[in-house]
């Protein structure tokens, strides 16, 4: 768990500014349903916030719109200063392409059929495309190789299909996948939930390398508490669409100032501390 005071450091530009974001859907025959109520958010460089509730409260739905996934029914996002403008992947402009997400199944973000290799260089062909590089295929080989030893995978690997993986090492070719679009902002949505508790640790252990190593700014949807409490620096807890509150994770955790805070931390059993 870390608190990193504001006074502790100067302050950054945020990556990523959140105000009063509405996300709704069409539901037949009932109108709109609102899953996000107006909530506001800034992600910093360096810098983990975890948004943690209960299934249903609107994480995924804050985490599609973020990247531009979801389309705001109000307030707004933006990303560098700019607005985030949800257009098909294929359509995005070059400014987006350094805001990426990692989601909870690494199975559905990889295609069955097709070498890890072949997903690694379709992913890196399109960032390049996206942002009018032209570059060679050492250079395209040099990148895999970089991100794969970066997130800990042995870079022979990638000659392997999906199920020849572990499910700790699919969320780790996921998460190289984004590291290849060379991102300032990950959004990850319940990134370690599906693994066991030993790649548990490991990924978020590497979550935090890669934010701390990297200097990104990085958004973690869970809905376990202490998933979050041990890798974020900030915390939001949300509930019904909207933020109870947020603040340093510290806090969140050893002076919950909402009871439904406090329901959560009563429903998790131990803390096991980060480690470094
Ligand atoms: N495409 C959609 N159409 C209509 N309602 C939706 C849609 N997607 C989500 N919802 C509803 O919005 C609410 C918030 O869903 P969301 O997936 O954002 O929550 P969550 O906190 O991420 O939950 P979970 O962890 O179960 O995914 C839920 O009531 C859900 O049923």
């Amino acid at each position: 768990m870390t608190d990193r005071s504001p006074l502790a450091e100067p302050p950054t530009e945020p990556l990523i500014e959140v105000a009063d974001a509405v996300v709704s859907y069409r539901v037949k025959g009932k109108g709109r349903f609102v899953a996000v109520h107006g909530v506001d958010l800034e992600v910093h460089p360096g810098e983990i916030v975890g948004i943690v509730g209960e299934s249903g409260c609107g994480k995924s739905s804050l985490a599609r719109a973020l990247v531009g996934i979801n389309k705001l029914s109000g307030g707004s996002i933006r990303f560098k200063g700019e607005p985030v403008t949800p257009l098909p992947i294929r359509r995005r402009p070059a400014r987006l392409v350094p805001l990426q997400m990692v989601f909870q199944d690494p199975y559905a973000s990889l295609n069955p059929r097709r070498r890890i290799t072949q997903q690694l260089e379709e992913v890196w062909n399109s960032a390049a495309r996206a942002r009018g590089e032209r570059r060679t295929a050492e250079e395209r080989l040099a990148d895999i190789t970089d991100v794969l030893e970066r997130v800990g995978l042995d870079p022979a690997l990638r000659t392997r299909y999906p199920h020849a993986l572990s499910g700790g090492q699919r969320q780790r070719i996921a998460i190289a996948k984004a590291l290849l679009a060379k991102p300032n902002v990950i959004v990850a949505d319940e990134p370690i939930s599906a693994l066991d508790a030993s790649s548990q640790k490991h990924v978020g252990d590497l979550l935090r390398r890669l934010v701390d190593d990297l200097q990104i700014g990085m958004v973690i949807i869970s809905h376990d508490l202490a998933v979050v409490a041990t890798i974020a620096d900030r915390t939001a807890v949300m509930r019904a669409g909207v933020f109870v509150e947020q603040g340093p994770t510290e806090r969140v955790w050893t002076a919950p100032e909402h009871p439904y805070t406090r329901e959560l931390l009563g429903a998790v059993p131990a803390l096991v501390g980060r480690e470094g």
